[in-house]
């Protein structure tokens, strides 16, 4: 797809003055990206390090200029974390990723996976060509047992059930159970389960511990830890403690482009960048 000029809003445009002033970090100081920057693209070994190179992406639903130009990479092991506050465009970056964008919208730009143009194929050749994507609500079938939600979900000859109940032990010893009545952690599990008994190039992963109580995020903490030594992610996460766990680099989203990008650690270690940019104390409390 043609590449969209970003960077000034249009009419419909959300950036103001004081959301572009939060936009200091070392690797987008600024705010939005300047347009040399982005032509100039990431250096040549960044690139090849990087599995998914999002570039310029801009999404449009029902009038709203949601991403304005959004560029960022995905390394090619461990854990990306997508961050921002609520309601500017996380969910609606990886629903574009899988060519989720809604029919009354568009989006435009470049997504590359392994180097090939992916945007604006449709998420069925998405999925074969290895996009696995685990949405916030995780999506499993309460009136099914734990083994049929993961034989439905089964897209091969060769399903990996070992992986899966290598990581996730509990899934066997719950096949026959009900997942309705599985704890929400386990429930998360499941949906991770589900996504990975088939091979995956990267995981696009929701918010995984949204509404969960403390002990069951750490649980999901480590299971997503466990999953990311298999297949890189790509992870929407506001919760910081878990962030700091599994985060390798962070990737900032703020009036709708990116905000900051560098390594987890560096954003955590940073308390008045991470409460500007995500208005969170970098303890974990709002
Ligand atoms: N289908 C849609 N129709 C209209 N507006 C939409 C649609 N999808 C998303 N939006 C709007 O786009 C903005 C970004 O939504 P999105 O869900 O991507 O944010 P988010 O960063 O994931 O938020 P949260 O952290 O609260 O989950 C919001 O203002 C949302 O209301």
């Amino acid at each position: 797809m043609t590449a969209e000029r970003a960077g000034a809003p249009g009419p419909d445009g959300t950036v103001t003055a004081e959301e572009r002033a939060v936009g200091t970090g070392t690797a987008n100081p600024g705010g939005a990206p300047a347009a040399a920057e982005r032509t100039a693209g990431p250096p040549a070994d960044a690139a090849s390090a990087s599995l998914l190179q999002v570039a310029d992406l801009s999404v449009r639903i029902a009038g709203l200029h949601i991403l304005q130009g959004v560029s960022f990479d995905v390394a090619s092991s461990g854990v990306t974390v997508l961050l921002g506050r609520n309601g500017v465009g996380k969910s609606t970056t990886l629903r574009a990723i899988l060519g989720l964008t809604p029919r009354n919208g568009t989006a435009t730009g470049s997504v590359r996976l392994g180097g090939e143009e992916i945007l604006g194929r449709p998420t069925h050749a998405l999925v074969k060509a290895g996009l696995g994507f685990v949405p916030e609500d995780r999506c499993v079938f309460a009136g099914l047992t734990v083994a049929e939600n993961l034989r439905l979900a089964e897209r091969t000859d060769a399903p990996d059930y070992d992986l899966v109940f290598s990581l996730f032990p509990e899934l066997s010893k719950r096949a026959k159970q009900r997942a309705g009545s599985l704890s929400g952690g386990q429930q998360q599990m499941l949906s991770l389960g589900r996504v990975l008994l088939n091979s995956n190039r990267l995981l696009l992963i929701d918010e995984p511990t949204k509404g969960l109580a403390p002990k069951v995020v750490t649980e999901v903490a480590e299971a997503l830890e466990r999953a990311a030594q298999a297949v890189p992610v790509l992870l929407v996460e506001q919760n910081l403690a878990v962030v700091r766990r599994l985060a390798g680099d962070a990737v900032v989203i703020a009036a709708g482009q990116v905000a900051w990008t560098g390594p987890g650690e560096q954003l955590l270690a940073d308390p008045a960048l991470t409460k500007s940019l995500l208005a969170v104390n970098a303890a974990g409390g709002h």
